[in-house]
């Protein structure tokens, strides 16, 4: 049953759980007099996907950016592979965001590189130390992985917004990433198209064995993706069930995500 607040499940009550991948406990985070996270508990599992649910401004952007150092947070915990993010220096804090994929809402791809160029750019970032042929196969596999191989030399102007976030997804798979955080995957897509990037994520989740942290508002993508829904509120967790348990919860704060 999806649970509010104080009786919170906890993980061990949901099914087919792998080991804790992301471990967040007591997470404050604030801007100003801004109170944004308020003590934030989430644990997330081997090749779970949890999507976060919550109103414009409730914190889900803050919460993955924290996730991924791009924040700090006043207090709390971030353990990723048990390693707690908000402490680590900056050179380790790069070697476990070779762990963690961002597909961020807006894609991020370079207009003035190719698509090749934009996949090859993590590999240059990191400081891989890779021949051009071990490069090259790593781009073809990637676009292969999205169905893209005949776009490798076109430019990102050249492509429809389904095709570039099918790219966005490859360059972020590149690194083999763990761990992949979604900021809004399919905003913007027509209904189909959005249906189809929630199969690929779904497909390589299950190739590459990943576990995922999806900001979503797109509730069918939400059904078709979420292992595990939580809903932010108030800084906090306030539920954490299956799609189905939360659809059908009788509290009108849960529900108002469902009408
Ligand atoms: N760098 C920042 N400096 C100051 N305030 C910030 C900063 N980043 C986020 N905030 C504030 O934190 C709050 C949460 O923002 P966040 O972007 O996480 O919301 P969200 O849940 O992702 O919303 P949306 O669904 O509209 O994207 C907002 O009040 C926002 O103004």
């Amino acid at each position: 049953m999806a649970t509010a607040a104080k009786d919170e499940l906890s993980p061990e009550d949901h099914v087919a759980k792998g080991a804790p991948v992301i471990v967040i406990e007591h997470l404050f985070k604030k801007f100003g007099k801004n109170v944004v996270l308020k003590d934030f508990n989430l644990t997330v599992h081997q090749e779970e996907n949890v999507v976060v649910l919550g109103k414009s401004g409730a914190g889900k952007s803050v919460l993955i950016k924290c996730v991924i150092g791009l924040l700090k947070p006043d207090s709390g915990k971030i353990l990723v592979f048990g390693d707690n993010v908000p402490g680590l220096s900056p050179d380790e804090l790069d070697r476990v965001r070779t762990k963690i994929g961002f597909l961020f809402q807006a894609n991020a791809l370079y207009d003035s590189m190719t698509v090749r160029e934009n996949l090859e750019f993590p590999l240059r970032r990191h400081w891989i130390d890779l021949t051009p042929k071990q490069v090259n196969q790593m781009v073809s596999e990637a676009l292969e992985n999205v169905g893209l191989k005949n776009t490798v030399d076109m430019m990102p102007a050249e492509l429809s917004g389904g095709m570039l976030k099918r790219v966005a997804l490859a360059r972020t798979l590149i690194l083999k990433p763990e761990i992949i955080l979604y900021d809004e995957p399919t905003t913007g897509l027509d209904p189909v198209t959005s249906r189809e990037i929630d199969s690929l994520i779904l497909k390589l989740q299950k190739k590459y064995h990943t576990s995922s942290i999806v900001i979503s508002h797109d509730m069918n993508c939400v059904k078709n993706i979420a292992d595990r829904v939580i809903l932010l509120l108030e800084g906090k967790c306030y539920a954490d069930g299956t799609y189905d348990e939360l659809a059908h919860s009788a509290d009108e704060k849960i529900k108002q995500f469902f009408e």
